[in-house]
């Protein structure tokens, strides 16, 4: 391996209270929401095709305009306690929320810049009443910070001129500031999901990225971010030139997901995902394939299943409203999680066999491991192989109606499940209660010779 002095500094997960806490919040939110909220993904009757919080780089749009939107932001019917409990309704164990996106603009009134909310007619602080509303209703809250600052005249892309690094400089000095400001302002917040880390500005400043985590660590222990913030030395991200995992968590799965263990190699992940293809901020139109409340299950199952964290992403109206079809994802999602969030909280990879019916989720550090059926065989049998020394002790569904008679034993360690023949609508658990192997066999009856 290479001598690293700013790559990993830590090898596998964290074990901390923290990041033990983080791990069994399965299901979290993300909330975009900005000034790109008021145009929407149009512009003077013509529609953006881009990712609506990216208008602003748009050539219909005037950047002079785009940058005086902030005299329109007036979020009248903004209202976090109502925020909170919908996402608590959800089952949302976490929320991440937009402090700053690549506009630059605030929405906490920073001192270290004009461009925020306290220049807007609604000039109140946004961040400050929701992370407490939140905190309230027991979901914690983590701040989206974009390091990309189109608004900041010190900003660089790429350092060229010895002015470009003078300014860059101050720009570091800023974003520290910005930082250190959110971390006092907002104490209660769990951690930094950083953004805008590409350019090469910043992917040449491996010791600034470095020096920059170890000093929100110091400020805020057991701040929990993600392997988006750091570059090492050689420009390296996300996993340094030794290809050890930076930061706290791999912070890649951005509206992708792993599709098997060997994809995550033991790492703690989080995938974040939008409901339309792709857009963040709030879009008039949504176009293309809009993610029903089952395929957002299924990603939230599938995710969990693999030791992951599954963050479904909100863009509210510049009203501060959400569209229906957000409430009604929400809603759903929140009446599955009613029934079914035993198989999620504090779920993780099994290390069972895959099967074509659907994904197993193991209740961390317990011998429970949920079934979770997405995909019904037409044969009504399904498939379980246990690993080896395993025995089935115990198999009841998580609702009524769900299986018929008891597992027939198969094969070695292999079950035949059968299911009522009553047709579902929604992914539906059943609890396997494992053992270790003994000399008595397990308690279902032997294979029929
Ligand atoms: C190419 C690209 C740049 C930035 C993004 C931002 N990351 C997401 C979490 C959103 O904030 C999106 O604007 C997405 C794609």
């Amino acid at each position: 391996t290479l001598p690293l002095e700013h790559g990993a500094h830590r090898i596998g997960n964290r074990t901390d209270a923290d990041m033990t806490r983080w791990r069994s919040q399965r299901l979290g939110q993300f909330i975009h929401w900005g000034l790109y909220a008021i145009p929407g993904g149009e512009w003077k009757g013509k529609t953006y095709n881009g990712a609506a919080e990216w208008i602003r780089s748009w050539k219909e749009m005037p950047q002079q305009e785009y940058d005086n939107l902030y005299k329109q932001f007036n979020p009248v019917n903004y209202r976090p306690e109502e925020w909170a409990q919908q996402a608590s309704d959800m089952g949302a164990k976490y929320m991440i929320i937009t402090t700053k996106h690549h506009d630059g603009f605030c929405l906490w009134p920073s001192k270290y810049s004009k461009y925020t909310v306290a220049a807007s007619p609604w000039k109140k602080d946004i961040i400050g009443p929701m992370v407490d509303a939140y905190n309230k209703k027991g979901i914690d809250v983590y701040l989206y910070f974009s390091i990309i600052d189109w608004n900041q005249p010190d900003w660089r892309a790429a350092l060229k001129t010895p002015a470009d690094a003078a300014a860059y400089q101050r720009f570091k000095v800023f974003v520290k500031n910005q930082l250190t400001e959110l971390l006092q302002r907002y104490p209660t917040v769990k951690g930094f999901w950083f953004d805008g880390t590409w350019d090469d500005s910043w992917k040449n400043d491996g010791a600034f990225s470095d020096e920059l985590e170890q000093y929100l660590q110091r400020l805020h222990p057991g701040l929990i971010i993600g392997s988006r913030l750091r570059a090492d030395e050689k420009g390296a991200r996300h996993f340094d030139s030794n290809s050890r995992l930076m930061g706290d968590y791999e912070q890649g799965w951005e509206r992708k997901l792993p599709e098997k263990s060997a994809d995550v190699h033991g790492n703690d992940w989080e995938g974040v995902m939008t409901i339309p293809e792709n857009q963040w901020g709030y879009n008039a139109k949504w176009t293309g394939h809009i993610k029903s409340s089952n395929e957002l299950i299924e990603m939230l199952v599938k995710s969990a299943s693999l030791g992951g964290n599954f963050v479904i992403n909100f863009g509210p109206k510049s009203d501060g409203t959400f569209r229906t079809e957000e409430v009604q994802r929400m809603q759903e999602i929140g009446h599955w999680m009613k029934i079914n969030s035993s198989a999620i909280d504090g779920g993780t990879d099994a290390g069972f066999a895959k099967q074509d019916w659907g994904y197993y989720i193991r209740k961390s550090g317990t011998d429970s491991v949920y079934m979770v059926v997405c995909n019904v065989p037409v044969s009504g049998n399904l498939r379980v192989k246990l690993p080896a020394q395993t025995t089935l002790a115990n198999v009841t569904s998580l609702e009524k109606n769900i299986i018929s008679g008891t597992p027939e034993l198969i094969g070695k360690n292999e079950y035949f499940i059968h299911l009522d023949h009553k047709s579902q609508d929604a992914p539906f658990v059943i609890l396997l209660q494992t053992s270790k192997e003994n000399r008595d066999n397990s308690s279902f009856e032997k294979a029929k010779t």
